[in-house]
């Protein structure tokens, strides 16, 4: 099979290579679903199970990295994917083979979350694999999408402020990426009432703004953001508009769940539209 053939006929094909949330509201779950709504064929690589819901992760179990490099193999040798965005990568050697891939420019349209810790505080990523993420997988991302403490650790610096998370974006953009998003969802100081993210692209920055959710279903905000990046992407939009399409999706599907009273934590969002839609059945 040509992989890089496409007939007009099919869908566009986008590939996430992340964790799995047994919960359904993050990781590949929330990709897949995002891919779908998104008008997407979404195909996965899974690099760890968790065992997860939305108040907390109870435990993770790593994929062997040369099972997570078979995985994108046999997506990659069969299907014509057009975009590829990366989650939770959970050990070393995993983003030592994703950024092998990446390398040997395998992986079009690069989305990198680099997922670090859940948002109910768990890690998601060994310590000792945050230099490598820098190294060896930031400088073949085109799209980098970081939240705010994630920045911070990939940096070495805290980030308080609307400037400092302007600054930030465009040191990050200095490591390789193309194209930075640092995302407020994780409020600065200075933007009460929004979630604003920077994004930072052919040397500018620029502010994408939107009011602030309140109620607190915003489990997989992050995972979604990003393949809805990649998702658009693979259906060849260009980064800017990818990036700014995203975060309208992302504020409809978090807006449309803020009823919902799923899980005792912060539940997950409405990536179908159920909730301003007919009811489902
Ligand atoms: N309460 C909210 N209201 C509106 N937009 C939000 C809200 N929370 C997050 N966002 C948006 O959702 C996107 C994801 O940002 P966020 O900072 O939550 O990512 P994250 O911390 O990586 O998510 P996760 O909870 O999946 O780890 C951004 O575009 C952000 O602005
Ligand atoms: C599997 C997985 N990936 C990413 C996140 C971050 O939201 C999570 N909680 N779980």
């Amino acid at each position: 099979m040509n992989a890089a053939a496409n007939s007009a006929a099919n869908p566009p094909v986008a590939l996430t290579i992340a964790g799995s949330d047994s919960g359904g509201g993050a990781g590949i779950q929330a990709d897949l679903k995002t891919f779908a709504a998104l008008g997407v064929f979404g195909a996965s690589a899974v690099t760890a199970l968790t065992a997860q819901n939305t108040a907390a992760v109870r435990g993770v179990h790593p994929t062997p990295a040369p099972f997570v490099l078979a995985q994108v193999e046999a997506v990659l040798d069969d299907l014509p994917v057009a975009a590829v965005k990366t989650g939770m990568l959970a050990t070393a050697e995993i983003v030592r083979t994703v950024a092998g891939l990446a390398a040997a420019g395998r992986l079009p349209r690069l989305v990198v979350d680099p997922v670090m810790v859940s948002s109910s505080g768990h890690r998601l990523l060994e310590p000792d694999a945050e230099r490598r993420y820098v190294e060896e997988l930031l400088p073949h991302a085109q799209v980098l999408t970081p939240n705010l403490r994630e920045a911070e650790v990939l940096l070495g610096r805290r980030i308080g402020t609307l400037a400092e998370q302007r600054a930030a974006a465009a040191d990050l953009a200095a490591l390789g990426p193309a194209t930075v998003v640092v995302k407020g969802g994780h409020s600065v100081s200075d933007t009460p009432g929004e979630a604003v993210d920077v994004l930072w692209h052919r040397g500018a920055a620029r502010e994408l703004r939107s009011r602030r959710v309140e109620g607190g279903n915003n489990h997989g905000s992050g995972c979604s953001f990003a393949s809805a990046i990649a998702a658009l992407l693979a259906r060849g939009r260009p980064v800017e508009a990818a990036v700014t399409e995203a975060k309208a999706y992302i504020w409809t599907a978090i807006r449309g769940a803020a009823g919902w009273s799923l899980g005792a934590g912060h539940g997950p969002l409405d990536h179908f539209g159920w909730a301003s839609g007919p009811a489902p059945g």
